[in-house]
């Protein structure tokens, strides 16, 4: 039997064994397979509107973005953010207007999460498919914030995404205070600066960045723009140009866009996100972000839950292991595991 007839059989079969209660029409009707479907990978999202490039980051030569909105097949409750790969029906011939059809999003391999706060299980996704998270953090103006740090490196590893720390204003304040704190941890971190021939340290950026996808948080004010601007030109105007279709203006988009660097790589915006909400990460995996006391875990008690007199990472952290700042990162873990648990604000 040939599957066409097959089809039609089942068809058939369907239409016997579920009457139809608004009338005579088959509720079911013929699915393509979309086997027609093309690739192409979401830049830009924007109230149910998916801005999607034709081929994928990996593609080259000339972007082409296709609008697209989710088929209805996909289902509401298919999620497709910044970063997915998904496949395109209909019009994809990106004309202004055109309006193409996402019916499928292809397995992902990473997912960047947050929550609205500690206690709050429900996730929001952000990105999909990157490789690395930087953390942009000023050394001085803003002052940095090492809590807000350890959280977003815990939103990182939870996400399986590389953490890089990108140190701005490095004219404004020595670096060495504040990476001290972070040097036990093997965490790369590059620093930047201004001066009067614009920003320095960039070309070191440009490596770390270079052939992968990163996703760029950080709070108000540390300079994330600046450093965007640096590294793609034209990239406020690229923003600029989405706000101006869905009418947002320049300063007020929340939700992510992706950018290509010029040396190749994409780099994720995320205007909206100004801290992690732990709440999806389960408690015993705080851990994990802390991997210069992850090893002094081995003499704590069975089910220790780190937060208390039995625990061996007090000895672990007096005895240096961890490093200068071990002390101060215990006591960081500690917050993030109590907030988890909403037993503190953070
Ligand atoms: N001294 C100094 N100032 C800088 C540096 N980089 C950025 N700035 C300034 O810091 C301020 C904030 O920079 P932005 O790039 O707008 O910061 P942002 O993180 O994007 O902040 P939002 O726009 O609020 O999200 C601006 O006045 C910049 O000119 C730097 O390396 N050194
Ligand atoms: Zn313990």
């Amino acid at each position: 039997m040939s599957r066409r007839s097959r089809g039609q059989q089942d068809e058939e079969s369907r239409i016997r064994f579920r009457p139809n209660p608004r009338g005579n029409r088959p509720r079911t009707k013929d699915r393509p397979s979309h086997a027609d479907a093309v690739l192409a990978q979401v830049v830009t999202v924007d109230r149910g509107r998916y801005g999607c490039l034709l081929g994928g980051f990996e593609s080259s030569g000339d972007d082409l973005v296709i609008t697209a909105m989710k088929a209805r097949e996909l289902g509401g409750k298919t999620s497709v953010i910044v970063g997915d790969r998904v496949g395109l029906v209909g019009d994809v011939s990106g004309a202004e207007g055109s309006l193409a059809r996402i019916v499928r999003v292809e397995p992902r391999t990473s997912v960047l999460r947050r929550s609205a706060d500690d206690t709050d299980r429900i996730e929001r996704t952000i990105v999909a498919n990157a490789d690395q998270l930087a953390v942009v953090t000023a050394l001085a103006d803003p002052e940095p914030r090492p809590r807000m740090v350890d959280r977003c490196l815990v939103a990182a590893y939870d996400a399986g995404l590389d953490p890089l720390l990108v140190l701005t204003k490095a004219d404004l304040a020595d670096p060495a205070g504040f990476t001290s704190g972070y040097a036990a941890l093997e965490v790369p971190w590059l620093v930047t600066q201004r001066s009067p021939d614009g920003i320095v340290g960039l070309d070191a950026v440009r490596e770390r960045l270079a052939g992968r996808v990163t996703v760029l948080v950080g709070h108000s004010g540390v300079g994330k723009s600046t450093l965007f601007n640096a590294l793609v030109p034209g990239a406020s105007r690229a923003i600029g140009r989405v706000n101006d279709v869905t009418g947002r203006g320049r300063h007020t988009s929340t939700s992510a866009v992706a950018l290509r660097l010029p040396d190749g790589g994409w780099v994720v915006d995320t205007p909206g996100v100004r801290s992690f909400g732990l709440g999806h990460v389960d408690p015993s995996r705080l851990l994990h972000a802390f991997p210069e006391l992850e090893a002094g875990t081995d003499d704590c008690p069975r089910g220790c839950s780190h937060d208390e007199a039995e625990c061996g990472l007090d000895a672990w952290v007096a005895e240096g292991h961890a490093g200068p700042s071990g002390a101060a990162r215990l006591e960081s873990l500690r917050r993030l595991m109590r907030a988890r648990l909403g037993e503190t604000d953070y």
